[in-house]
């Protein structure tokens, strides 16, 4: 049988070309077709060409419904709007929707659960393999630490990102929060500037960094008195985020709709 057919969304940007590249290689899936936004100077041409290599036969085109169609997966690593449009149409396509974008919404997430009724959708604010490891330590080490210890998480990102906290920062505060078992919501504090006051005793604080070329990095800290625990994951190269995205896109194949994350795929 054929392999699973995929299609590449955000097909110019930093994660589309790494994708691209990856799944050129890959033995499980096909690309059989990319997306760009209308009016892009990418539309219409060979995408190997696009990208300055040579021709491998697959188009870029900005008809995502069409280009779906023809796809069992579909990784998209572009933006909130974008990424909730794609959502209704990979439903409509029967795609398996893998999606890696951040700075989601609750508007956005609530588009994203409707067409979980109908599609599998996987979600992750982090595709690697270290970061969701990350994650589970993160939750074990706040279920055995009290909130005398003070969680701070500190991101840094490249000068192009557009979102903070990012999403791997979020997902991490949400383990932290998941393992004193409260809510993130109430405990989150982000960017602090000017006359904080003290800090609140169990409070969850986010700082951001952003600069150069920085790839990912991830500091998850717990301040106690007279010691520091500290969890790290620094990414650099963003492989591991596409190793991530394509094996959660044969994964996908044949599952119930609903929506499911890196641990499920990872079985971690
Ligand atoms: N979950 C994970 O593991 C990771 C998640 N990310 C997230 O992925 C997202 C993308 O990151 P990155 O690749 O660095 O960003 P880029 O800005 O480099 O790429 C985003 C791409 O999406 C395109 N795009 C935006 N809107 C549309 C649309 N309506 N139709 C088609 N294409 C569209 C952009 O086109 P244009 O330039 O024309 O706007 C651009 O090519 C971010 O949210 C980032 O945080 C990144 C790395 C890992
Ligand atoms: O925008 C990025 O680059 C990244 N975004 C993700 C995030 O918001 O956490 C994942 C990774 O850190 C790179």
């Amino acid at each position: 049988m054929d392999q699973p057919g995929l299609v590449v969304t955000g097909a110019s940007g930093r994660m589309g070309q790494t994708l691209i590249r990856l799944a050129q290689g890959s033995d499980k899936l096909r690309l059989v077709a990319c997306v760009e936004r209308a009016g892009h100077p990418w539309i219409g041409r060979d995408v190997g060409e696009a990208m300055g290599g040579a021709p491998i036969g697959v188009k870029v085109t900005d008809d995502a419904l069409e280009a779906f169609a023809k796809a069992q997966a579909v990784i998209d690593f572009t933006a909130p709007a974008a990424t909730v449009e794609f959502a209704a149409l990979a439903a409509q396509a029967r795609a398996v929707h893998v999606i890696g974008t951040t700075g989601l919404e609750p508007q956005h997430l609530a588009r994203i659960e409707a067409a979980a009724r109908h599609a599998t959708i996987i979600r992750a604010g982090n595709m690697s393999l270290g970061v969701n490891l990350l994650v589970r330590l993160t939750k074990k080490v706040a279920a055995a630490l009290d909130a005398d210890w003070d969680v701070e998480i500190v991101e840094a990102h490249h000068r192009m990102k557009v979102d903070a906290p990012s999403g791997t920062a979020l997902m991490l505060g949400q383990a932290a929060a998941e393992g004193r078992g409260i809510s993130l919501d109430d405990a989150r504090v982000s960017g602090r500037d000017g006359i904080t006051g003290a800090r609140a005793r169990g409070s969850i604080g986010f700082s951001a960094i952003r600069g150069g070329d920085i790839v990912g990095e991830h500091d998850v800290i717990f301040a106690g008195e007279g010691e520091r625990v500290i969890l790290r994951h620094v990414a650099t190269d963003r492989a591991i985020f596409a190793r991530g995205a394509l094996r959660a896109a044969v994964w996908g194949q044949g599952r119930k709709p609903g929506q499911y994350d890196m641990t499920d795929v990872l079985g971690i």
